[in-house]
């Protein structure tokens, strides 16, 4: 088993990753949570394949377990579908002593994560992610999140887990289209970390490459999130760097109204934004076609008519990364060497601007 240790301020925990993980889950889990509630909280997809197996061991455990099965799919990651959760966590009478298990993917994930940070102000929580997106990233690092209709995540909280257990085995039931996504997500720390990490991610053309590879992706994604998170946990300098492709990928997401996967939006973003930072002169990479290669060679999508869209730039005014007037910009000097560089908004509007009309902005980044 590899195990990562995550080492906070506040706590301390595991991510322990190694397949066949979930056939001894209890024991696992029993390692650092004693006797108590369990609100199990899983998907309409994940359900049917794997509930039983981690509900029954966990009864037999000796914990008392109430699983929850919510929709699957990103809509279910909003404040009505946390409403419903409180209920059934109150109705059930957990307290502060019990705890919440998140199986699933990113969305299950995000919305368990923030359950369990505000229940009764807070009670444990475990993360058991089964999609390839949340096991190399949003199981990590202590993000939890809702999306309002304004855009993606604007209610959230950083609240850590006990304990993340990653299995890769989870990740033979996932379709291509879902393994795809997570995959966006590797190619991102693979190019914010350079080195043998970057040479392993252009050698992959499939995603049969990607899921007989996976376990070593995973476990470079994985300790690559943690060391940043361990820097910086609330996303106060470095953190930012997890964020590149998100501020373009966020809004083009939005603007997609669910028929872009996260990944996919952030696909189309880690190029945009490139592309951008490249043709303005922030930067002297050369690297978008590199990128794009990488991505495309798999089938990712890598750019969106929705880059063009009127409504681009107010979905970047929801962008976390904005200070006031300005915005950091998350790029790469090189593979390797990122960025973080604030720019006022009206820059990155006229730059946007230009893109789309192909005149020269009157602003430039620089
Ligand atoms: N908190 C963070 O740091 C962080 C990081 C990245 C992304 N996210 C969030 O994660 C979400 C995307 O996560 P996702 O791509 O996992 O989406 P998801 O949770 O919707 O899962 C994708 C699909 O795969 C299904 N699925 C999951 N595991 C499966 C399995 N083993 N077998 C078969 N089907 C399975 C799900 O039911 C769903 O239909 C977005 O909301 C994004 O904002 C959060
Ligand atoms: O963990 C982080 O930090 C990230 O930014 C990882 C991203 O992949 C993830 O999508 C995250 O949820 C984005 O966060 P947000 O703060 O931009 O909502
Ligand atoms: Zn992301």
């Amino acid at each position: 088993m590899v195990i990562i240790d995550v080492h906070l301020t506040q706590k301390n925990y595991q991510i322990r990753i190694q397949s066949g993980l979930y056939h001894i889950c209890a024991e696992q889990i029993a390692q650092v949570w004693t006797p108590r509630q369990i609100a199990l909280i899983t998907d309409t997809n994940v359900a049917p394949l794997y509930l039983e197996t981690v509900e029954s061991q966990l009864i037999q455990a000796g914990y008392q377990v109430t699983p929850i099965i919510i929709p699957a799919g990103e809509t279910s990651k909003s404040l009505d579908q946390s409403m419903a959760l409180y209920s059934q966590l109150a109705a059930a009478n957990f307290t502060r002593h019990d705890g919440v298990i998140a199986l699933g993917g990113g969305v299950v994930g995000d919305l368990a994560g923030f359950i369990a940070s505000t229940y009764m102000r807070g009670i444990a929580f475990i993360q058991m992610p089964t999609s390839l997106l949340a096991q190399v990233d949003s199981s990590v690092g202590g993000k939890t999140a809702l999306d309002l209709p304004a855009g993606k995540n604007l209610v959230g909280s950083f609240y850590q887990p006990d304990l993340i257990l990653i299995d890769p085995d989870f990740l033979t039931s996932l379709d291509q289209r879902q393994l795809l996504a997570g995959y966006a997500e590797i190619v991102k720390v693979a190019a914010l970390n350079g080195g043998t990490f970057w040479q392993q991610v252009t050698g992959i053309q499939s995603a049969h490459m990607i899921l007989a590879q996976a376990e070593t992706l995973i476990q470079q994604s994985v300790y690559y999130k943690a060391q940043i998170v361990m820097a910086d946990e609330k996303e106060s300098n470095q953190r930012q760097l997890l964020n590149y492709g998100h501020t373009i990928g966020h809004a083009v997401e939005t603007l997609a109204n669910g028929s872009l996967m996260h990944g996919e939006a952030v696909s189309i973003g880690l190029v945009a934004m490139q592309h951008l930072v490249e043709q303005s002169g922030l930067t002297e990479a050369h690297l978008t076609p590199v990128i794009t290669t990488v991505l495309n060679a798999v089938g990712l999508p890598t750019d969106s008519p929705l880059l063009m869209s009127d409504r681009l730039f107010t979905q970047l005014l929801h962008d976390k990364k904005n200070q006031g007037d300005a915005i950091n910009l998350v790029y790469l000097d090189a593979i390797g060497v990122p960025k973080i560089q604030s720019i006022p908004l009206t820059t990155l509007a006229a730059n946007l601007f230009s893109k789309k009309t192909g005149n020269q902005p009157t602003d430039t980044l620089q």
